[in-house]
């Protein structure tokens, strides 16, 4: 499973997913355009091409104007005109479409990479990282905000691609015919460069602030759920309630918020347009009063200037779901932008976890650990212990003495507080808490190691004793299995989990199952697939029945967070201690 890191880096305190910033998010969307520049290159040119095709509708008009005007239009010139029109309006159209097709396509091949980097991401995430984030927080990034960004394609893409191309295309031909209506509508820009200005400052301090309601809001109702049963025994629905329904004003106030922002930009549009529209239209009237422009000239700018206003207005109207989806865009990178490992609280820094084995012959050494969740009491106090290679370890002790947060340092799923952890680089974990994945058999036996065949595949869980299993599912390894599929007992989930670690050949399994009631035939084929995952490789096994430790090389007992007794099983027995008292009472309970 992981591979240890020294410690580096930390969480904001408040919790939550860092959020990447702009040259951040831009460095990462650069990197991802990789392998796709050339095609960008290429639909910007096409881009260009077809916007000017369609252009040319605005200036055959003004010259159908001034020949009009000068009475030498017959009916041709009409017919012309009109033909000219028609086929640069399919030629424009054609090529606009194409566009952007092209550039939705490219969009989603590089949203595609960034959702798999994401992904990826999230599942090597450091447990306590994302504990103490939120899970909510880390679901909402990886589901809200990477559909904000895909919804976004349809509506930003094609405005985005049009306005873009219509400026550049439109301020040149307005230069061409006379400079004055460019320099008429250069200034009156810099009224739509405030109104971006300052929707660029309020538009995403809006959605962030809406995004992260709804993060908050999904945090309150995954753990309502996840504590069911607890709400439920200590009659916490209607506190739980109350939080879901504060959270979820807090989400309307703040999309309220965001829309108003929105509306506040419309005012500013329309006031942009009146004063393009205006400014051409006054320096027409005098350029033509003058003799320096034709009536057509000034027909065909003011077609180029109302050309230009729509999706001017409309690149600002999307600018607010382009500011949304790069707010959530900044926020899926944000998770890329996590160190490895951090330390576990922000008082604690001196504890260090390394991968890779300190001492020959020795798998694990912990050297005076201590650990703490969260600024909370010392879970671990000063653990020293030492994992031979190949040595087998059982776990013992009272619930809440620290078993599984001792197996979850020595993973490295925990950083310790102080005190140092060696291990091997290559680590595989059973929690007590199994997943079935959603698919095939197959795909979750070969999800830990990817080149098993299937006669690997068969040699594991014929080890794990789980060979029967096999022939009674509907399509064997193709069986469908998980949420939605085939079910599985709980032992059988925890036999499919055994043969994983099996084809994963760690160097060391950390072993925290505690599926079967002692003495059931279950306990005992799980005891004997535990042998087998063990045989060859160093293992801590936390033992929830005393028949897994009374097989392993040694075992050690803990009480409060503290190694209290170590030894092989005779020895601890002959000794008479806390463990001869916990066997004597697990033997007469058999
Ligand atoms: N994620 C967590 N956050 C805060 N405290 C925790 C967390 N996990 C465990 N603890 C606390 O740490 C202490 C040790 O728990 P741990 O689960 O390691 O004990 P255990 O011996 O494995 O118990 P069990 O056999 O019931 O699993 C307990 O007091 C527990 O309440």
């Amino acid at each position: 499973m992981s591979d240890a890191d020294t410690a580096t880096g930390t969480l904001p305190p408040e919790g939550g997913f860092p959020v990447a910033d702009g040259r951040a998010t831009a460095a990462e969307v650069w990197r991802l355009s990789r392998g796709h520049r050339l095609k960008l290159v290429a639909v910007a040119a096409l881009g260009i091409v077809s916007t000017a095709v369609d252009l040319i509708p605005a200036v055959a008009i003004g010259l159908l104007v001034d020949r009009v005007q000068d009475g030498t239009a017959g009916l041709g010139t009409v017919l012309t005109a009109t033909a000219v029109m028609a086929l640069s309006a399919v030629l424009g159209t054609a090529g606009t479409a194409l566009t952007i097709v092209l550039g939705t396509r490219t969009y989603h091949t590089i949203l595609a990479a960034l959702r798999e980097r994401l992904v990826e991401r999230a599942l090597t995430l450091p447990q306590h990282l994302v504990e103490r984030a939120g899970t909510g927080d880390l679901i909402s990034r990886s589901s809200d905000d990477v559909t904000a960004v895909a919804d976004a394609a349809p509506a930003v893409i094609p405005v985005l691609t049009v306005t873009v191309f219509t400026i550049v295309v439109s301020l040149g031909g307005l230069t061409a015919l006379e400079w004055p209506y460019a320099a008429a509508l250069a200034v009156v820009l810099p009224v739509y460069a405030v109104a971006l200005r300052w929707y660029h400052r309020a538009g995403p301090q809006a959605y962030r602030a809406e995004r992260a309601a709804m993060s908050t809001r999904a945090q309150q109702i995954l753990e309502s759920q996840r504590g069911y049963e607890t709400v439920l025994g200590f009659g916490l629905a209607e506190q739980r309630h109350r939080a879901v329904l504060t959270t979820s004003w807090a989400v309307a106030l703040q999309s309220m918020r965001a829309r108003t922002v929105q509306s506040m930009l419309s005012g500013r549009l329309n006031l942009g347009e009146f004063l393009s529209l205006a400014a051409v239209l006054v320096v027409g009237f005098v350029l033509i009063e003058r003799g320096d422009s034709s009536v057509g000239g000034a027909t065909t700018a003011m077609l180029l200037v109302l050309r230009l206003l729509g999706p001017l207005n409309q690149l600002l109207l999307v600018f607010d779901t382009l500011q949304s989806a790069l707010a959530s865009l900044s926020r899926m990178i944000g998770v890329l932008t996590v160190p490895d490992a951090s330390e576990p609280t922000a008082t604690a820094v001196s504890g260090t976890a390394m991968a890779g084995t300190a001492v020959a012959g020795t798998a694990v050494r912990l050297t005076d650990v201590t650990f703490s969740y969260d600024h909370g009491p010392l879970v671990l106090d000063d653990i020293t212990l030492d994992l031979r290679e190949h040595q087998h370890v059982a776990v013992v002790g009272a619930s809440g003495a620290g078993k599984t947060t001792l197996a979850a340092v020595i993973a490295g799923i925990h950083p310790p507080n102080t005190g140092n952890v060696a291990r091997p680089g290559h680590v595989a974990v059973i929690t007590q808490e199994v997943h079935v994945f959603a698919g095939t058999v197959r795909a979750n036996l070969t999800l830990a190691a990817p080149g098993a065949t299937d006669r690997d595949i068969r040699a594991a869980l014929d080890a794990t004793g789980a060979a029967g299993l096999l022939a009674r599912l509907p399509d064997g390894l193709d069986t469908v299995v998980g949420t939605g599929g085939h079910p599985l007992t709980d032992a059988q989930a925890q036999q499919l989990a055994l043969a994983r670690v099996l084809l994963a050949d760690p160097e060391l399994a950390v072993l925290d199952e505690a599926t079967a009631e002692a003495g059931s035939a279950d306990a005992q084929q799980l005891d004997r697939a535990v042998l087998a995952v063990l045989a060859g490789r160093a293992g801590l096994v936390i033992a929830h029945r005393l028949s897994q430790a009374a097989s392993c090389d040694r075992i050690v007992v803990m009480e409060h967070g503290r190694i209290i007794e170590s030894g092989t099983q005779d020895e601890l027995v002959s000794a008479g201690g806390v463990y001869a008292g916990l066997w004597a009472a697990w033997v007469s309970g058999r």
